[in-house]
């Protein structure tokens, strides 16, 4: 197992546990590169389905008990673990209907520790971070991550520091990360902004933990393996997901591409990325065809959590989307919303960013692309507590809506 940098014509490799967030040679991602399980494919999905009955903390979590496809070997009693992972995947009702969709799951990994898939990364980030000696952990975050690496830094005894654009996250999520220690730096700025400030620190005692580190890719990439266990693994046709710096279209990919490359499965479903229009750089660069990504430079949307206007993996995204058939659509704040409500009303709940999902389907549903016998898994990404604040605001104007209409 090493690391690898992500653009094949470079190539460039390095230890496993280098202390690298990018190729020193010519500056793309990097990944890890993961060998074969020694055992066969039917071996270890019965060795992974086993250690969900055990009591073992590395079992108990639902990224660690895949260890066999993940970075390594760490001692088990070094992993910093919240037993995150082990979500469920719920049967959309009404939310199917809306799509003319019968087989349509969602895979809440809001249901995780903090609310948030990031939880997931974080474990196999943070694991890392104790075991190369890091004494300080950093990133930028338009919330989510931050609450994420606060409470994960807390577990291993390491500081946190996060850098979020000034005023522009969601105060649930703020005071997560207040609630977990993490020290707080205000950016003026977009969350882009907040990431280059941050990557341009020069200080070694800092270790990085946005999704530029491989490391926290491997951890997201377990998504795909219990949903496929889930599914008793009959491949979905569809897997689609909300965009934003695209951390975990690459982690969906990768686990994607390892399972159909090590014989766990035969064929992969479409991986699907949805944006918001107003932070869109992803959707316009398919669009268009274009060879390099194009940043927004003033990326707006309502869904706070994606307001994003420079992706940092959208070659691992992009590679992804193309290697499974699958496309990148975007869809606007108010299809969000409508989307959102509709979750909301299936009794699952999920914070706008996650409902682009929905809204996606919607919309391809309208088009007449659904196929109706589909199986469809769409990722809902973090939990609804997560922005209270739009969700009363949309609710106040529902009622002003309401009065207007009684009161003629
Ligand atoms: C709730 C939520 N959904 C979706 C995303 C987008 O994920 P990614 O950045 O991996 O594309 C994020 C953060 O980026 C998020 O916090
Ligand atoms: N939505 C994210 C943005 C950055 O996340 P990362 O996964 O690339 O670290 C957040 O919550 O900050």
């Amino acid at each position: 197992m090493h690391l690898r940098c992500n653009n094949r014509n470079c190539a460039h490799t390095l230890d496993l546990h280098e202390r690298a967030v990018a190729c020193p040679k010519c500056g793309d991602l990097l990944e890890v590169v993961m060998e074969a399980p020694k055992q066969d494919p039917a071996q270890v999905k019965r060795m992974w389905l086993e250690r969900r009955m055990s009591n073992a903390s590395a079992d108990r979590s639902g990224v660690w008990r895949f260890r066999d496809l993940l970075p390594g070997p760490y001692s088990l009693e070094d992993l910093v673990t919240l037993s995150e992972g082990n979500t469920p995947l719920v049967h959309g009702l009404k939310t199917g209907k809306s799509t003319g969709l019968d087989q349509l799951f969602f895979k809440h990994l809001g249901w995780n520790p903090t609310g948030c898939f990031k939880d997931l990364g974080m474990t196999t980030g943070m694991t890392e971070a104790k075991h190369v000696g890091a004494k300080i952990v950093a990133c930028a975050s338009t919330g989510n991550t931050s609450a994420s690496l606060a409470a994960y830094a807390s577990r291993a005894g390491l500081e946190a520091h996060v850098y979020l654009p000034s005023g522009k996250i969601s105060l649930n999520k703020l005071a997560q990360a207040l609630e977990f220690g993490a020290k707080i730096v205000e950016v003026d700025g977009s969350f882009d902004a907040a990431l280059d400030q941050l990557l341009n620190t020069k200080n070694d005692d800092i270790y990085f933990l946005n999704s530029v580190n491989p490391f926290r890719v491997e951890g997201q990439k377990t998504v795909i393996f219990e949903m496929m266990e889930q599914l008793d693994w009959r491949v979905p046709d569809v897997v689609i997901c909300p965009g934003g710096n695209l951390g975990n279209s690459a982690a969906f990919s990768k686990g994607l591409e390892e399972l159909k490359e090590f014989g766990f499965i035969d064929r992969l479903p479409k991986l699907v990325v949805v944006q918001a229009a107003g932070a869109n750089p992803f959707a316009e660069l398919w669009r268009t065809g274009a060879d390099e990504l194009t940043p927004t430079e003033h990326p707006e949307t309502v869904a706070t959590a994606i307001r994003i206007g420079n992706p940092r993996s959208w070659r691992k995204a992009l590679h992804g989307v193309k290697m499974t058939g699958g496309f990148v659509m975007e869809v606007t704040d108010e299809e969000i919303g409508e989307a959102k409500a509709l979750i909301g009303l299936d009794g699952i709940g999920c914070e706008p960013a996650s409902a682009t999902t929905l809204a996606g389907l919607r919309k391809l549903h309208a088009e007449g692309k659904l196929d109706r016998d589909a199986t469809v898994v769409a990722i809902l990404t973090g939990h609804a507590l997560k922005d209270t604040d739009y969700i009363l605001k949309a609710h106040a104007k529902a009622n002003e809506a309401r009065l207007a209409e009684v009161n003629g």
